[in-house]
């Protein structure tokens, strides 16, 4: 999987930096702007939560778990043209993932309220 992401990763910052607008959808995000991004974010994000409301209870054949794994895959998307934008790529948040794997999200949390 994360290999993936590094391959679109080069392929995002490469359109971010040389692609014309009018031949890639990403090179006119940016051109577009921070608040297009954001808003293509969370259009992503309310479709994904919807799909995943009709994907409850069906199985992994059936129209509706697709079209959450479709949703996803649009956040996924859409939340690395935002990281780009930003400076950012799927490293760093691999890297955020990595450090706090093995590490409960109970204990965190109560490590937070001893402070
Ligand atoms: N993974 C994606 C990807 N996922 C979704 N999309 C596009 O995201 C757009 C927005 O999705 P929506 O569901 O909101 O579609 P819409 O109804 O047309 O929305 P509006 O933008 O018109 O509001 C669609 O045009 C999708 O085709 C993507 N566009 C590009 N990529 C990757 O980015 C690479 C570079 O793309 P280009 O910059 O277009 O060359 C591609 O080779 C792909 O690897």
């Amino acid at each position: 999987m994360s290999n993936m992401l590094t391959q679109l990763d080069r392929v995002l910052r490469m359109r971010m930096q040389e692609a014309d607008a009018d031949s890639s959808y990403v090179a006119s995000l940016h051109t577009k702007g921070l608040n297009k991004i954001l808003e293509k974010v969370g259009e992503e994000s309310t479709e994904l939560v919807l799909a995943a409301k009709d994907a409850e209870g069906k199985g992994a054949d059936s129209d509706e778990y697709q079209a959450m794994i479709s949703e996803t895959a649009d956040l996924w998307f859409h939340s690395l043209v935002m990281l780009n934008h930003l400076g950012a790529d799927s490293r760093a948040v691999l890297d955020e993932l990595g450090r706090r794997f093995g590490l409960s999200g109970l204990e965190e949390k109560a490590s937070r309220s001893q402070d």
